[in-house]
């Protein structure tokens, strides 16, 4: 296996819940270090396809595979529990819009960052807290904040700790859901700056849910836009922004210029 091969690929993606539909017959590849946004605007199937991708919800249909650290390609949904998990605690991260679903609240923000290393296999109690505080140090975090709990940190600074806590195992596929969304707009400046430099530098593959036409314009290099359930359009952020060929995308992307 190259180091051209995709890293995941998924066909056919379908969720229905009941009778109403979630996402329908979504495909895409991607590639290690791609960074893909998903758009769309409220109830278009943006959580539902994230949800499908991390595994946190199974599909009605289509499949999901998977290229793991030694190279086979998986199909998700055959993976035991066992696999699953590990796959989720080391070698993929979770960014949650709202921090306190990503975070364990009542556990100190050096416990929040160190139980991911002692998820692949770090025993060493020093040099877990060493690890914990570079990446503090990283995500902007003072380290003599270390000790504290998440409950004490601002909005921005919790956001900031989920994302060393994702990305302390480094790992190779990051899954975020409006990373930036609810926070002061001076804070999600600060914070996509962040994201975007760890994202280059530890060159990690992102699948990243938002409705905000700027933050897929400042991470992706792909994009793709969703419309009731489906993928109406697709291709390279700058070209489907600078020159949307559906009537929906054109509306998307004025609706943000007259903002
Ligand atoms: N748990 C659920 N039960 C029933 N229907 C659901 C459920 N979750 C989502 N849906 C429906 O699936 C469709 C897609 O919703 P989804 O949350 O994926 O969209 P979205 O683009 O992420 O929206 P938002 O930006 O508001 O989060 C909507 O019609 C929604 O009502």
């Amino acid at each position: 296996m190259t180091d051209d091969a995709p890293l995941l690929v998924a066909e056919g993606l379908t969720r229905y819940y009941g009778a109403r539909l979630g996402c329908r017959d979504v495909s895409l590849t991607l590639h290690a270090g791609e960074v893909l946004a998903i758009v769309g605007e409220s109830g278009s199937g943006k959580s539902t396809l994230l949800g499908l991708l991390s595994t946190e919800l199974e599909p009605s249909a289509g499949a999901i595979h998977y290229r793991m650290r030694d190279g086979e390609m998986r199909d998700l949904s055959a993976l035991t529990e066992g696999e699953r998990r590990l796959l989720l605690r080391t070698d993929w991260g979770f960014v949650r819009q709202h921090a306190e679903k990503g975070l364990r609240m009542a556990v100190s923000a050096g416990g929040n960052v160190g139980e991911r290393l002692m998820a692949v296999g770090w025993r060493n109690y020093a040099g877990i807290r060493n690890e914990a505080i570079d990446w503090l140090s990283r995500v902007e975090i003072q380290p003599d904040r270390i000790d504290d709990d998440p409950r004490a940190f601002s909005g921005g600074m919790r956001q900031r700790l989920q994302i060393a806590r994702n990305l302390v195992t480094k790992p190779r596929l990051v899954f975020m859901d409006e990373p930036t969304g609810g926070l002061d707009v001076s804070v999600q400046a600060r914070l996509l700056d962040l994201i975007r430099s760890l994202v280059a530098d530890l060159g990690l593959a992102v699948i990243i849910v938002t409705h905000d036409l700027a933050v897929a314009r400042l991470l992706s290099h792909r994009i793709m836009v969703m419309k009731e359930g489906r993928v109406i359009e697709e291709g390279l952020t700058d070209q489907v922004l600078d020159d949307p060929r559906e009537p929906y995308t054109q509306l998307l992307v004025s609706s943000v210029l007259a903002a």
